[in-house]
Parts: structure tokens; sequence; C-alpha cells
């Protein structure tokens, strides 16, 4: 963003902000797109711009939402990190299909985008793994995720317990914790306006295969 740009920002906050939404042409990408908004958000200052909501869904309907930190993005999708045996991990085995929601206030921006997950190679979940502080590596084997304590201070100990087990070696990469990657079919940028008149650009595909992306506009 240009320093103008920025001061325009400052200046609407709260009623829409001034950057527009390109228009579409053959090339639009959304892909390319969030890579320019991601860009906007991270020189913005926004603390965690790579904050994202994950919706998931119950085999017998019920949605739950939880943040995670997306970690990479490409045209293949959106990767984040996690314990395969968490509450999302067992709602994502049973039903792949996902939303993610990204909100950066002080843009006025949201990203919607809906599809469905594979698990990242075991490959790329232990590089990523391994890229991660010790203090974290240890937590991951310590933290039974989303399972209830089974007395207070059973995560302290367990803590204690993976520390002595590691003591002098590196973390291994523990087979329960992985990446999943969104694959969009859905995408939606909404960009805040006066008037609560926003701009809503989406891009829809029916096939996985291709990267064909059909284009259109939503009323705010
Ligand atoms: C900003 C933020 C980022 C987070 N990032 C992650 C993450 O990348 N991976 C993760 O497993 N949990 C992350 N958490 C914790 C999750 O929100 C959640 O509490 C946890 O994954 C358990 O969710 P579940 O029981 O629905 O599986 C984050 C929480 C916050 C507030
Ligand atoms: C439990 C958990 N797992 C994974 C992450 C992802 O971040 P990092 O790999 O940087 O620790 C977070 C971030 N808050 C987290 O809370």
């Amino acid at each position: 963003m240009t320093f103008l740009e920025k001061i325009r920002c400052l200046f609407t906050f709260g009623q829409g902000v001034a950057l527009s939404l390109p228009e579409f042409d053959d090339a639009s990408d959304p892909i390319a797109l969030f890579d320019t908004w991601f860009n906007d958000a991270n020189k913005s200052g926004i603390l965690l711009p790579e904050a994202v909501s994950v919706s998931t869904c119950s085999k017998d309907g019920q949605p739950s939402s939880r943040m995670v930190l997306m970690k990479s993005f490409d045209e293949r999708g959106f990767v984040f990190y996690t314990n395969y045996g968490s509450r999302k991990s067992h709602e994502l085995e049973d039903n792949q299909k996902v939303a993610l929601l990204l909100h950066w206030n002080v843009l006025q921006r949201q990203v919607r985008i809906e599809g469905t997950v594979e698990k990242t190679t075991l490959e790329e979940s232990a590089n990523y793994f391994n890229s991660r502080d010790r203090g974290s590596k240890v937590g991951a084997w310590a933290s039974k995720q989303s399972q209830q304590l089974t007395h207070p201070n059973e995560l302290k100990e367990r803590v204690k317990q993976f520390e002595q087990e590691f003591s002098g070696k590196d973390v291994p990469h523990p087979e329960f914790w992985g990446g999943w990657r969104v694959k969009p079919h859905y995408m939606e940028f909404w960009q805040g306006r006066t008037s609560r008149l926003h701009d809503r650009l989406c891009f829809e595909k029916n096939d996985q295969t291709n990267n064909d992306w059909q284009t259109f506009k939503l009323h705010p």
C-alpha cells in the first residue's frame, strides 16, 4: 500500500475505505488477489494477519469454529497445522467440507473461503513441525488437543515427561500432528465502502481439476 492509501484507510476507518477492488478480466485469479490482500494486511501492521477462522461440521450437522494460523497458501490451497486427534480434525475426517474466514479490520476487508480438505503429506507436515521452536514441539507431544484434562496438573506433568523423554535429542515429528490443506471452490473478497455499499467480488468453480473460475458480484 502507498502512504496515501494508508492515510485514506485511517481517515475512513469504520466508514469503508477507499481502496478499490480490481475489475474482472480474463486473467482474474482469486489466489493472486488473495496474495495482494494478504501482503496489504502484512504491511498494515495488523497483529497476526494470518489468523483465520476454520469452520467444520459434525456428522449430525453441528457447525463449530475456531482460529488457526494459516502457514502457507498457493494454487493448491490454504494450509494450517494442528493435532489430527483434535475435534476439528475428527470432524474433517468425517466431512471434508470446510469454511475459512479472515477479517482485516483496519483495511475493512473480509475474505470468505469454502472448500474441501486434504491432509498435507507426511513430509510437508514434518518439515513444518521441524521449523517450530522446541517448546512448541514438546507442547504438541504433551497436548491431547481437545480432550478433557483428567486432573489439573495433567498438562504440566505431560510437558515435564516429554521434556525428559527428549532431553538432549531433537524432538521428533509426531504422526498425530500435521497439516490440513483447504482446496477452495468458492472465494469472496469483501471491501468495506461508505453507506454500507460494500463491494463483494466472488469466484466460484465447479470442477476441482482445473483453474476455471466463474466471477460475479453480490449486492452488499
Ligand atoms: C489466533 C489463534 C491462532 C491459533 N492457531 C492454531 C493453530 O494454528 N493450530 C491449532 O491447532 N490451534 C490453534 N489455535 C487454537 C485453536 O483455536 C483451538 O483452540 C484448538 O485448535 C482446538 O480446537 P478444536 O478442539 O476445535 O480442534 C489458535 C488460537 C488462536 C486464538
Ligand atoms: C495449539 C496450536 N497449534 C499450532 C499453532 C500454530 O502456530 P505455530 O506453529 O506458530 O506454533 C498455534 C498458534 N496459536 C496453536 O495455538
